[in-house]
């Protein structure tokens, strides 16, 4: 276990070439006013990987996804994902990133008046330009069958348990076949039955799609499920980067108690 992550020498233009690396985060900084909520934040994420970012609620790691998405501008550091640097690219840039890039947001976000189907279709209309109907039903049902819910496809979302929306929103994402996902809070408001479910997924997601994914929580067990490798975000500093077994020997104090659940 390191207490810090690893930031190496290697430039930044050849961060996706030489490696596996498809994410790098380096020195990233935000505050708000006098609230320092990234004071120092670094991490690489490797290809088909799951990497959990594991920290109390209230420490940055919203704002750390939203600057990785574009939604939030950092005040210094970089931020690469793939062969983009992030930080300087224009519109047309970040909407070939987001191509590739899956949000999984902590609502479902699915849109209340449209039919599982029509929510699903939605993205494959208007990102992908898909209109063959054969093609939209192929992808639909494909993305129904990876979350297990086929059934679902003609109810609409208000007919849905929360954990199914769940999975819908994660199928909605997923229809994308991106490479990277990011995944904020997936087990949030969930009850212990589902949150398995939606952690069971989350692996299913990287070993039938390699891919490579973010998942942020502050759920313990989420993390023990899904992680292939932990950051922790303590006090606006990556710290502690470690498999989940390596991590929960901590004696940090901020840390600590996470593990003694
Ligand atoms: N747009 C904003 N303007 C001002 N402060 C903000 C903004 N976004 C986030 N913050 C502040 O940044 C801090 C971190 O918020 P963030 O949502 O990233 O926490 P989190 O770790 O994701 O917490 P949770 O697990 O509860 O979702 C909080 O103090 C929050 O009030």
């Amino acid at each position: 276990m390191r207490q810090d992550t690893v930031t190496t020498s290697i430039t930044e233009k050849e961060v996706a070439s030489a490696s596996d690396v498809v994410v790098r985060i380096q020195h990233l900084k935000k505050s708000f006013g006098d609230t320092h909520v990234l004071r120092d934040v670094n991490l690489d994420l490797h290809a088909s990987e799951n990497l959990v970012i594991l920290g109390r609620s209230g420490t940055g790691k919203s704002v750390l996804i939203k600057c990785m998405v574009g939604l939030i501008k950092p005040d210094s550091g970089s931020i690469h994902i793939l062969h983009y640097d992030v930080l300087q690219l224009n519109e047309k840039e970040m909407n070939e990133l987001r191509l590739q890039v899956g949000f999984s947001f902590q609502g479902s976000a699915l849109y209340d008046s449209m039919t599982v189907r029509e929510n699903l279709e939605f993205p494959l209309k208007r990102n992908l330009g898909i209109s063959d109907t054969k093609e939209l039903e192929a992808r639909v049902v494909e993305a129904l069958e990876d979350v297990g819910l086929e059934d679902a496809i003609n109810k609409m979302p208000a007919e849905l348990s929360g954990g199914m929306k769940k999975r819908i929103g994660i199928a909605r994402t997923l229809i994308l076949k991106p490479k990277i996902m990011l995944y904020d809070e997936p087990t949030a408001g969930l009850d212990p039955i589902t949150s398995i479910e939606i952690n069971e997924l989350i692996v299913k997601v990287r070993d039938k799609y390699k891919t490579s994914s973010i998942i942020i929580t502050h759920d313990i067990s989420s993390a023990r499920h899904t992680a292939d490798r932990v950051i922790a975000l303590v006090g606006g500093y990556s710290k502690y980067e470690g498999t989940f077994d390596e991590i929960r020997q901590t004696t940090d104090p901020e840390l600590e108690p996470f593990f003694n659940y």
